[in-house]
C-alpha cells in the first residue's frame, strides 16, 4: 500500500487530491457534539494543503436515502474543518454537480474544499456495480489523485471507498496508516486475557463479527442495544427493546459454541428500562427503573446496563491484558443512561492492559463523558471498520488501496 508520504515526496503542488474522509460526526441539529473524526483527518489534509495540493475532501454523514436531505448536510463539518485548519474551506452544495465542479475548478494551490454528503447520491452505496461505477466516474472527474483516509468507512464497498481508487493513482492517508498499525497488534500478537466489549445500536451489522471473535477473544461482554437479542435468545422477554429477531438462531448458536469452546459471553444481569426513548434534545429526566435482565416489562425498553452489571463488567475487565471496546453500553447521550458507558470507560482507564476504543459514538462518548483520551491505548475512529478488521476480513477500502 502506498502511503501519503510517497505521494508527498513525488510532489502534489497544483494537483487535485480527493481525500475520502470519515466526517460522520454526531450532530445536535447543526451543532457538532464531538469533532474527533474531523481532527483525526487533519494531519492528512494539512500535509496536502501545505504541499500545495488542491484538496477535495469528501465524506458521508449518517444514512440518508440516496437523495439530498438537509439534516445530513456536511456544511457544519466543513465549517469546523476550516476552524481547525485556520483557513477558509470552500463548500460545494452538491457532490459531483455544478457546485462541486465550480468549487473544485476555483481552488488555488494549497486550498481545501469539502463537497456535500456522498450518500446524497444513490450510486455511492448501491449494490449494483454499474451504478456505483457510474458515480465513481463522476467523482474521478473531480481529481487527479486519491487519498483514502476514512478509516471508519473502509468496511463499506461503496463507490468513493472501493470503486474510485481504482480510477486514480491512490494512496493511504496518515489516519488509515496509524489505525491499521495499531489494530495489527490485536491480530498479530494479542496479549491475553483478551476481552472484547460490544454495545451500540448497529446490531445487525455487528452481530456477524462475533462469529470470528469467538475464535479470537477470551471473553465477550455484551451491552447496549446488542444485549437484547442475546437476552431474548436465552428465553427472556425484552419488552420493546432493540431486537434483531431474525438473528436469534444465530445468537443461540454463538452461546452454544462459546460454552463448548470455553469463551465467556457475559450478558447484563440488570438493565435500566423506561416506557419510551429519552428526549436527547431537552435531556428531560427520563425516570428509568432498574429491573433484572429476566424481568423486563412488556411495555418497556432497555436503555442502559444496570448497576450490578456495571460492577460485573468492571470485574471482567480488571484482569485483561488486551481490551477492545466498541459500542456504548446505553443511550449515553442522555445523562440518565450514561452510567453503564462511564463504568466501562473507567474500567479501561483503570486497566493495566492495552486498551482500544473503536467507533464514532464510542470515541465521542469517552470524550463527552469527560475522560482523558490519553488514558486509553488507542481511540479508533472506526467501530464497524475496526471490528471487521479484527475479524480478519479483507476490507474493501483497504484492498482498494493496495497496488
Ligand atoms: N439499549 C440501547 N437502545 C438503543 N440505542 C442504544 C442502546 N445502547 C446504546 N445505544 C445507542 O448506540 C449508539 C451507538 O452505536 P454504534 O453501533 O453506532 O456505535 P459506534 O461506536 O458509533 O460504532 P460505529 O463507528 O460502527 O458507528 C448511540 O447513539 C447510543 O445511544
Ligand atoms: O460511523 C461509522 O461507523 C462510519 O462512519 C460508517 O458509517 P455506516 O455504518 O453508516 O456505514
Amino acid at each position: 500500500m502506498k502511503t501519503i508520504d510517497e505521494l508527498l515526496s513525488e510532489g502534489v503542488a497544483g494537483k487535485r487530491v480527493f481525500v475520502r474522509a470519515d466526517l460522520n460526526v454526531p450532530l445536535d441539529g447543526t451543532t457538532i457534539t464531538d469533532d474527533g473524526r474531523i481532527r483525526a483527518v487533519l494531519p492528512t489534509v494539512k500535509a496536502l494543503a501545505e504541499a500545495g495540493a488542491r484538496v477535495v475532501v469528501a465524506s458521508h454523514l449518517g444514512r440518508p436515502k440516496g437523495a439530498p436531505d438537509p439534516a445530513f448536510s456536511l456544511a457544519p463539518a466543513a465549517a469546523r474543518l476550516g476552524e481547525l485548519l485556520g483557513a477558509d474551506v470552500a463548500f460545494a452544495t452538491d457532490t459531483v454537480g455544478d457546485s462541486a465542479q465550480a468549487v473544485v475548478a476555483g481552488l488555488a494551490d494549497g486550498q481545501v474544499a469539502v463537497v456535500e454528503n456522498l450518500r446524497f447520491n444513490a450510486g455511492e452505496t448501491s449494490k449494483d456495480d454499474a451504478e456505483r461505477a457510474a458515480f465513481a466516474d463522476q467523482l474521478a472527474a473531480l481529481a487527479d489523485v486519491y487519498v483514502g483516509d476514512g478509516f471508519g468507512a473502509v468496511h463499506r464497498k461503496h463507490a468513493s471507498v472501493y470503486d474510485l481508487p481504482a480510477r486514480l493513482p491512490h494512496y493511504a492517508g496518515h489516519l488509515i496508516a496509524t489505525e491499521v498499525g495499531v489494530l495489527k497488534k490485536l491480530t498479530d500478537d494479542v496479549q491475553r486475557p483478551y476481552v472484547v466489549a460490544l454495545g451500540g445500536a448497529k446490531v445487525s451489522d455487528k452481530l456477524a463479527v462475533i462469529d470470528q471473535l469467538l475464535g479470537k477473544a477470551d471473553r465477550l461482554l455484551i451491552g447496549g442495544g446488542m444485549a437484547y437479542t442475546f437476552l431474548k435468545a436465552k428465553g427472556y422477554e425484552v419488552g420493546i427493546s432493540l431486537l434483531q429477531e431474525d438473528q436469534i438462531p444465530v445468537v443461540t448458536e454463538y452461546l452454544e459454541r462459546a460454552e463448548k469452546s470455553g469463551v465467556e459471553i457475559v450478558l447484563p444481569v440488570d438493565v435500566l428500562v423506561a416506557p419510551e426513548f429519552p428526549d436527547l434534545k431537552t435531556k428531560a429526566p427520563a425516570h428509568p427503573t432498574t429491573v433484572a435482565a429476566d424481568a423486563i416489562p412488556a411495555d418497556q425498553e432497555g436503555l442502559d446496563i444496570g448497576p450490578e452489571t456495571r460492577k460485573l463488567y468492571a470485574s471482567k475487565l480488571a484482569d485483561a491484558a488486551t481490551v477492545f471496546w466498541n459500542g456504548p453500553m446505553g443511550v449515553f447521550e442522555h445523562p440518565d443512561y450514561a452510567e453503564g458507558t462511564k463504568a466501562v470507560a473507567q474500567a479501561l482507564v483503570d486497566s493495566k492492559g492495552f486498551t482500544v476504543v473503536g467507533g464514532g459514538d464510542s470515541a465521542a462518548a469517552v470524550r463527552t463523558l469527560g475522560f482523558d483520551e490519553t488514558a486509553f491505548g488507542h481511540i479508533s475512529t472506526g467501530g464497524g471498520a475496526s471490528l471487521e478488521y479484527l475479524e480478519g476480513k479483507t476490507l474493501p477500502g483497504l484492498a482498494a488501496l493496495e497496488d
